[in-house]
């Protein structure tokens, strides 16, 4: 098996890009072979029947594993955070980290719930990110290493893959990657993030449009390096490897898809096998959403972060396994099929 963590250039990213596998055909007869035989009205598990389908085009069996399932939680600090884009002050990242260590947080119960292997990552905290209204996030080192940390996420034998964030101020990231992809006004992709007033709503649209004038370009990954944050890199760098790796990806709320969506942008099938867990209350991310041509799974009027969405959609994802798996079809049940 490739190892991925080795990356040393944003090109090497690239070549990742125009390697990419596709579903696997095989899985997918044996899905389509089994499924109308299963005690049901074809159809009627709706989005069940579509997300056992995903796993097994992307996994590769037939049928569909969910042994491991693991998360991880990126954590960076940002510039911006200085310029008052966020309702708390950054030393949150830090001490959240601490409270995921200890359990004690949101996906701590969620990952318990689910049966999700966790695990949280610091990138760098003591060292933000650059001012994006000033030039670059990061230098290509600086994106590169994150990536890579992300791609070791998606080792053998990893069966789901849910990813998530911790960062003060990555909202305005989020927002401002958007706006450098797909145009439109600051406004549009800029929400209240942890809950910001009216007065810091307008400086934190300011900074997402002065971030993305300064630092405008065609390639998306240099809007990654340029307007991203570590975490934003690092998931960037985990659903590529993912990829690569034949492993399902759960994507988050407005953060993770943002750092997502630029792959999307270098190709538009980057994330074939990516399922967008929910609708986060960000304005934004439904924008974003359906410029990846996704619908989300959930909508629970969350926007926190950290991967809860995606945690909490595992749920489902296992319910789709289950049925598609363990149903018994209408000749071993002795139930009569459609006339
Ligand atoms: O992903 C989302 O949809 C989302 C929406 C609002 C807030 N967050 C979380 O809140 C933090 C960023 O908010 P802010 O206001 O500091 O930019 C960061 O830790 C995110 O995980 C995340
Ligand atoms: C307390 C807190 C928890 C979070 N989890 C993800 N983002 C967060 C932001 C804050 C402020």
């Amino acid at each position: 098996m490739k190892d991925f963590a080795p990356v040393s250039s944003l090109s090497a990213v690239h070549a990742l890009l125009q390697s990419m596998p596709t579903a696997d055909e095989k899985a997918i007869a044996l899905w389509a072979a089994r499924e109308p035989q299963l005690t049901k009205p074809a159809g009627s598990l709706g989005r069940l029947e579509e997300i056992s389908r995903f796993l097994c085009a992307w996994q590769g069996r037939h049928p569909p594993r969910l042994e491991n399932v693991r998360a991880r939680v990126y954590a960076g600090n940002h510039g911006v955070a200085a310029l008052g884009v966020s309702a708390f002050p950054a030393e949150v990242t830090v001490q959240m980290v601490q409270n995921y260590q200890h359990g004690g947080a949101a996906i701590n119960q969620l990952c318990k719930t689910f049966a999700i292997e966790l695990a949280a990552e610091s990138l760098d905290l003591d060292r933000p990110t650059a001012d994006f209204t000033k030039g670059p996030a990061m230098s290509e080192a600086e994106c590169v290493a994150a990536m890579a940390t992300g791609m070791r996420a998606a080792e053998d034998g990893v069966d789901l893959l849910i990813l998530g964030e911790m960062g003060i101020g990555n909202t305005a990231s989020a927002a401002a990657i958007s706006h450098g992809l797909f145009g439109g006004a600051a406004a549009d992709w800029t929400g209240r993030g942890t809950g910001v007033d009216d007065q810091h709503l307008k400086i934190k649209i300011d900074v997402v449009g002065r971030g993305v004038q300064v630092n405008r370009s065609d390639d998306p990954l240099q809007i990654l390096r340029c307007l991203g944050g570590r975490e934003l890199a690092a998931m960037a760098g985990a659903v590529l490897a993912a990829r690569h790796r034949r492993i399902p990806v759960l994507l988050d709320g407005y953060v993770c898809t943002a750092a997502a969506a630029v792959l999307h942008a270098a190709d538009p099938h980057a994330l074939d096998h990516c399922l967008v867990a929910h609708a986060s209350v960000e304005p934004g991310h439904r924008r974003l959403v359906a410029q990846l041509g996704k619908r989300p799974l959930l909508d629970m009027d969350m926007r926190l972060g950290e991967g809860s969405g995606a945690a909490l959609a595992v749920g489902l994802v296992r319910a789709a396994a289950a049925c598609h798996t363990g149903m018994a079809t209408f000749a071993e049940a002795g139930v009569s099929d459609k006339h």
